[in-house]
């Protein structure tokens, strides 16, 4: 008889809300969704501990007291050199439509399997895909999660179904454009640039806002599978809100963090177009997503990037050809995105492509 490799993927793959449905009589994974299968595995399931990660007063952002404002810049330069993760408080989106948010997506993966597969896509840059683990045609393991991705900006699409779900959106990617865009300009000025330094390099107007909604259902065997693996994030800044559940760790000197939830909180991250930016003075910062045996968990990331053509290289006020030259490559954003979705999603591999040398 022949072996069976653990490589082998299921017959029909639709979702893991599918499969998980099985659950309680589904009592193991199948084998294509167990990571302790792949070879160094250790370090990317290794335990988490509680730890309070930053906070930043949004209020005062946009306050017109300058010693608040510089205060709450410096607050900001140091949770993203040291953290590249912080909790944002005060940043004026009603706890009802974060929620509302949240439900509508919920609903999306409520769907029938065969409604959902009308927004299957194929492409990085297609605006409507849903789908299951990263990119099935890529992934060796597969990542216990479902996910319905969106691109809100510069156009804005959201699937039809269910209803509510457009509507909601539309308003939602306004507001939480304003707040990354706002988060943008301070770390911009943190840097040392002109306050609308990244909003015109990297033609903000135009910027891409990317919704991925995620889907974690509760898995038999959490300690075999995973959610999302060690990544980074493609966007210059990516907000995150999650329902009651946690399951979202942030690597911080070497030790993965829990980052629990807060009700009505945001969660922001640096992500691999600042790092570009800012000549590596800024990390965009590794996180993974564990699932657990008994809850459901839902998030909802939402990406912030430069404009599609925009060519992102370290800014030049921020390098200098003798003792600090440009450590990355410059990239169009939309072909970073593609660098990304072609491989593995796998800690921080797409910026490796385009590191020009090692940075401490
Ligand atoms: O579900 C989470 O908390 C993390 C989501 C995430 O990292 C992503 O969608 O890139
Ligand atoms: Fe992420």
């Amino acid at each position: 008889m022949a072996a069976t490799s653990p490589f082998v993927s299921p017959p029909k793959l639709t979702s893991i809300k599918a499969l998980a449905a099985e659950f309680p009589a589904l009592t193991s994974i199948p084998p294509v969704y167990n990571f302790q299968t792949v070879p160094n595995i250790i370090e990317a399931f290794s335990e988490a501990d509680d730890e309070s990660i930053p906070t930043v007063d949004f209020s005062l952002l946009t306050s017109s007291n300058p010693e608040e404002r510089s205060k709450v810049i410096q607050d900001l330069a140091k949770a993203c050199q040291d953290w590249g993760f912080f909790m944002v408080t005060n940043h004026g989106l009603p706890e009802s439509m974060m929620k509302a948010m949240i439900e509508a997506c919920r609903a999306f993966f409520d769907l029938p399997e065969e409604e959902k597969q009308e927004f299957e896509g194929k492409h990085v840059l297609d605006p409507i895909r849903c789908g299951t683990s990263f990119n099935v045609s890529v992934d060796k393991v597969l990542f216990w999660r479902d996910f319905v991705k969106f691109f809100m900006h510069p156009n804005f699409h959201a699937p039809t179904k269910p209803s509510c779900l457009s509507e909601i959106a539309l308003e939602f990617s306004k507001r939480v454009g304003q707040v990354a865009r706002e988060i943008t300009r301070g770390i911009s000025e943190s840097l040392g640039l002109e306050l609308d330094y990244i909003d015109e390099a990297l033609d903000l107007e135009n910027g891409l806002q990317i919704l991925i909604a995620n889907l974690y259902p509760p898995c038999p065997q959490p300690e075999l599978a995973m959610g999302l693996p060690p990544h980074s994030d493609h966007s210059l800044v990516t907000l995150l809100m999650q329902n009651e559940i946690g399951g979202l760790q942030v690597q911080h000197q070497g030790k993965w963090i829990n980052v629990n939830p807060i009700p009505n909180s945001i969660v922001a991250n640096i992500g691999d177009q600042i790092e570009i930016l800012s000549n590596g003075k800024y990390k965009s910062v590794l996180h993974r997503a564990v699932v657990n045996s008994k809850d459901t968990r839902t998030s909802i990331a939402i990406f912030h990037g430069p404009a599609p053509d925009a060519v992102v290289s370290p800014a030049s006020k921020l390098v200098d050809s003798v003792s600090n030259p440009p450590a990355y490559k410059a990239i169009k954003y939309k072909e970073y995105l593609e660098l990304q979705q072609s491989h593995n999603l796998d800690w921080k591999s797409a910026l490796e492509r385009i590191r020009l040398y090692d940075i401490e």
